[in-house]
């Protein structure tokens, strides 16, 4: 049963990071607002989004944080990555230089991150372009070496970006020590109490 109109199960906090031009915030506007533009400025800091999506009948209120790849704008990275739940690496498939850079991406996950058991997911954007570099065995290698989701995507054609926050939603969802912190007698699909009595009153 689809728990749409009710409140949320859990709000998440996920962050879009790498380099500039990579298209952090193409993907994140053609999936919350449905929207490409051509000519999308930089980021200056960090822009945040709101939404919700459906996963398996729960209601998730997603807090999207789309920070700056330029260097000058990541004074506050620390505060970026403190409480996510999932991080979304991005890089070009047009740009070597963007793929090399996510071995200082990852490490800055490592650096910063609050949560141990944050999800993360390599999306290798602007597949529709005809001038590709970084072929998809190498980002599907890169991914396996550290342990991340992998797909491949075009903000611009819509391509696998549905698909980059529901795969990630859903494996956070499956990890409830990253959500359930609040709520401890609650397990998705079932409602039980460890203490031995029932909140929901049925
Ligand atoms: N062809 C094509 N162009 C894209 C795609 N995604 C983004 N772009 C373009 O690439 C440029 C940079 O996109 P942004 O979304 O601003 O990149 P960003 O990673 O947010 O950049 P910063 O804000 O500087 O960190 C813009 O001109 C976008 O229109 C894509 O999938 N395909």
């Amino acid at each position: 049963m689809s728990d749409d109109s009710s409140s949320p199960l859990t709000t998440l906090k996920i962050l879009i990071i790498g380099e500039s031009g990579v298209g952090k915030s193409s993907l994140m506007l053609r999936f919350v607002d449905d929207v490409f533009d051509p000519e999308q400025a930089a980021t200056i800091g960090v822009d945040f989004r709101v939404t919700s999506m459906v996963i398996d009948g729960n209601r998730v209120k997603l807090a999207i944080w789309d920070t700056a790849g330029q260097e000058r704008f990541r004074t506050l990275t620390p505060s970026y990555y403190r409480g996510a739940q999932g991080v979304i690496c991005v890089y070009d498939v047009t740009s070597r230089s963007s793929f090399e850079k996510l071995n200082h991406w990852m490490t800055e996950v490592d650096t910063y991150c609050t949560n141990e058991n944050i999800i993360k997911m390599m999306v290798a954007n602007k597949i529709d372009m005809p001038n590709r570099v970084v072929s998809r065995e190498e980002g599907l290698k890169f991914a396996k070496r550290h342990r991340t989701l992998f797909i491949e995507a075009s903000a611009k054609t819509k391509e696998g970006v549905q698909c980059t926050f529901e795969e990630l939603i859903e494996k956070i969802i499956q990890t409830p020590d990253l959500w359930d912190n609040d709520r401890p007698t609650f397990r998705l699909g079932q409602s039980t109490d460890a203490s031995g009595g029932s909140l929901c009153g049925c």
